[in-house]
């Protein structure tokens, strides 16, 4: 019923640079490891991934999964003028690539991207950002109390989520304080996959499962455990904290920025990407027809509505209402359409870019 379920729909068109029009691309049928594209100039670059973004150095790692696999700094060639490099992105790296203390690379391409979690300027910051390039999930992490969970924040989530083509999985937290069953219900009608986390019961094990062989975006509100999470899914990223940048002088933590760490099985190897620097999704930027995209069975009554049918609570004579009325959607049909309002109108709530 939604698009992370049905494999024929993934198509492969994928896009390269932030581009209003080319962003309505599919998730890239070679998961979290986008092609780049070879271009004439400087054929010897090598091609590594961006762990993380500290004002102007990007920490990027090469030859990954290789007995090579290294760590180290770079900077971005002018030549990329205002193209934003960010964390998850696949790029191409010159100059002095072998690591070792003091040295920098030079970024002179960035790969294609596949998806990219961006939010609008809201009211907490005046600046459109991506977030994130490559991801193709996102675990949205929700405490079941302490802070209170509140549906309408989750629906934000959800929505930039959908919006960049991201499967969301929901993680309650702290689910020893409170039964989250009540809460849950909210998102009864969206095929969500959930996951519930206790104090001294984390289920490591099924969360990891499900982000081997993917790169998953962790957001949540401050204080939802979303780090304690992490450090329990990545045992050496709590060592990262501590770790100081040799070119900055600086721990990798010192900033609120964006941080990659990688989940180990025997099985493979998964990408947890934290962004504790997310407050808000502002949702200015999202195409509400995303939004219907990721209902596919509603997506498909859709087609019966009048022409520019919004398909919120007020519009006349939607199908989409009717079908539910009808029966035609089943007993979940109503906590379905009820979803699916509250994420088209957090997305008609939000401010546009330039109001
Ligand atoms: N009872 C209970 N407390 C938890 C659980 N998980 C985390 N906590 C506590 O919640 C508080 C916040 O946890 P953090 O992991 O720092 O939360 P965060 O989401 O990373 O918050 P920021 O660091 O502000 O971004 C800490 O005191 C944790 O010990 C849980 O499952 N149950
Ligand atoms: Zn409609």
């Amino acid at each position: 019923m939604s698009w992370w379920e049905t494999p024929e729909n993934t198509g492969d068109d994928e896009f390269d640079e932030y581009d209003e029009a080319a962003f309505r691309a599919r998730p890239n049928p070679k998961g979290s490891r986008p092609r780049t594209k070879q271009r004439p100039e400087h054929k010897d670059a090598l091609s590594a991934r961006v762990l993380s973004v500290d004002r102007g150095r990007y920490l990027v790692l090469l030859d990954e999964d290789t007995p090579e696999e290294r760590e180290l700094t770079a900077t971005r060639a002018s030549q990329l003028r205002r193209k934003a490099v960010v964390t998850g992105d696949q790029v191409d790296l010159v100059g002095d690539t072998s690591g070792e203390d003091g040295t920098l690379a030079r970024i002179v391409r960035v790969g294609e991207r596949s998806t990219l979690l961006r939010r609008s300027a809201d009211d907490t910051d005046q600046v459109e950002r991506i977030i994130v390039a490559n991801a193709d999930q996102m675990v949205v992490v929700v405490a079941a109390a302490n802070p209170e969970p509140r549906a309408r924040l989750v629906d934000r989530y959800l929505v930039a989520a959908l919006d960049a083509r991201i499967k969301p999985i929901l993680c309650i937290t702290k689910t020893d304080l409170a039964d989250p069953t009540e809460f849950l219900e909210n998102f009864a009608g969206l095929d969500l996959d959930v996951v519930t986390s206790g104090s001294g019961s984390i289920p490591i094990d099924e969360i990891t499962e499900r982000l081997v062989g993917h790169s998953s975006v962790f957001v949540g509100h401050s204080g939802v455990g979303k780090s304690t999470l992490v450090n329990a899914l990545v045992p050496d990223a709590r060592r990262a904290i501590g770790r100081v940048n040799d070119v900055t002088g600086r721990g990798r933590h010192t900033s609120s920025s964006t941080e990659s760490y990688r989940v180990r099985t025997p099985h493979g190897s998964g990408w947890v990407i934290d962004t504790p620097g997310v407050r808000s999704f502002g949702l200015g930027h999202v195409d509400p027809a995303n939004i219907l995209g990721a209902y596919t069975d509603l997506a498909d009554i859709a087609e019966r509505c009048p022409r520019g049918c919004t398909h919120l609570p007020d519009a006349p004579d939607c199908a989409i209402a009717e079908a539910v009325a009808d029966g035609e959607l089943g007993e979940g049909g109503a906590a379905r359409l009820d979803s699916f309002h509250r994420l088209l109108q957090s997305v008609a709530s939000s401010p546009k870019l330039g109001e």
